[in-house]
């Protein structure tokens, strides 16, 4: 198994000042499991297109290994592509549509056999083996279309684009879960495109989030989470996601929230004077605290969520998350406490990660 490598990727569909991709470098590592993650129209398809050969770039080069494959056809990359609606060979039974892509060696190669029965125990195909595919459903098509990219021992990744979309929802989860047992069963390099950011996160190694044709940020979910680099990471990660305010950082170290006379003060900000607050709805306290900031507002919005009672306040659109039982009801007054050391700073040219260190 190798890395595939890619160097100053990009491409344009009509000139090269509208890029759908813009130029990047980055090595999927072999065996790692990544999600492509951002929203529609982002590029994620894009980049999955340039990787297995469908779409030649419009720039940079594509490394397998050591070989430069960026004039190559899809055939000559071996790379196997898991695709939205399942592809399957309707007239053939669910075990000649996993033992088709291997047919020149099947008969020859006790190992190829023993791979095939090995990928229809962890995806959990035995009872439906001798079934015509056409006569499953939506979700056991899609894991015979994973099962046909897992036989293969010699492919140098599987490209998987967004193949839950067309799964029910009560099933999502169970194919997930198979995708993730393949992978430890057999190592490979998987690249997951989804625009579900609780997808991304519970499947990925690594996950890489774009946003207009930008690679903004690579890192392990708990770095993309923990550690945002950029105020759209922040916000399309987290559920609800972080709440990002407007600011501008002040000669004197003042941080003026944008629309408000809320002063704060830095004691050794270097950051230039436009900048974001970040701050996550789970950090947000109810009531006065001495370590942070207290802003007092109208209650705008509630609604319950799957962590707890989701609240919206008038200042700035801030959001918090507080437990089912708050009496808390849309119109009231309420104090919440922003912590300082649960602030993130986004400048167009320094990012902290924490603000108490900073804060007199
Ligand atoms: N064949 C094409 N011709 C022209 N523009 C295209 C073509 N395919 C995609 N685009 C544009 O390129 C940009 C990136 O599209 P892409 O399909 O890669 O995004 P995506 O993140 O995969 O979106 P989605 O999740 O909706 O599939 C979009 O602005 C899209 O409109």
């Amino acid at each position: 198994m190798v890395d595939i490598r890619v160097e100053g990727i990009g491409h344009s569909y009509s000139n090269d000042s509208d890029w759908a991709l813009r130029p990047f470098h980055f090595t999927f590592k072999s065996g790692v499991k990544y999600a492509l993650l951002g929203p529609s129209g982002c590029g994620k398809t894009t980049l999955l297109n340039i990787l297995s050969g469908l779409l030649s770039p419009s720039t940079g080069k594509i490394f397998i290994g050591d070989a430069d494959v960026t004039h190559k056809n899809c055939r000559h990359r071996n790379i196997a592509q898991v695709f939205q609606f399942p592809v399957v060979y309707e007239s053939m039974t669910v075990k000649q549509n996993l033992i088709f892509p291997i047919r020149r060696t099947f008969r020859k190669l006790a190992r190829d056999r023993q791979r095939v029965d090995e990928v229809i125990k962890v995806l959990e195909l035995e009872p439906f083996l001798n079934l015509q595919s056409k006569s499953l459903s939506g979700f056991q098509k899609q894991l015979v279309s994973l099962g046909r990219a897992l036989v293969r021992s010699d492919v140098n990744g599987i490209l998987l684009d967004e193949p839950l979309t067309m799964v029910d929802p009560q099933r999502k989860q169970d194919v997930r879960r198979k995708i993730v047992a393949s992978q430890e069963k057999f190592p490979q390099t998987m690249i997951l495109v989804t625009h579900d950011q609780k997808e991304a996160m519970s499947f990925a190694d690594e996950v890489i989030v774009l946003n207009q044709g930008v690679v903004l940020q690579s890192g392990s979910p708990h770095e993309i989470y923990n550690s945002p680099q950029d105020p759209f990471v922040a916000q399309f990660v987290g559920s609800p996601g972080m709440n990002i305010l407007n600011g501008d950082i002040e000669q004197g170290n003042k941080v003026l929230l944008s629309d408000s006379k809320d002063i704060w003060s830095l004691s050794n900000s270097k950051a230039g004077s436009d900048c974001y607050l970040g701050i996550r709805p789970h950090h947000i306290k109810l009531g006065h605290h001495p370590d942070g900031f207290t802003i007092r507002n109208r209650v705008d919005d509630v609604e319950l969520g799957s962590h707890g009672k989701a609240i919206r306040i008038a200042s700035h659109g801030i959001q918090l998350l507080v437990p089912y039982d708050e009496p808390i009801n849309q119109g009231d007054s309420i104090d919440v406490t922003l912590p300082f050391e649960k602030i993130t700073i986004f400048s167009k040219k320094v990012q902290y990660s924490n603000l108490s260190a900073l804060w007199s």
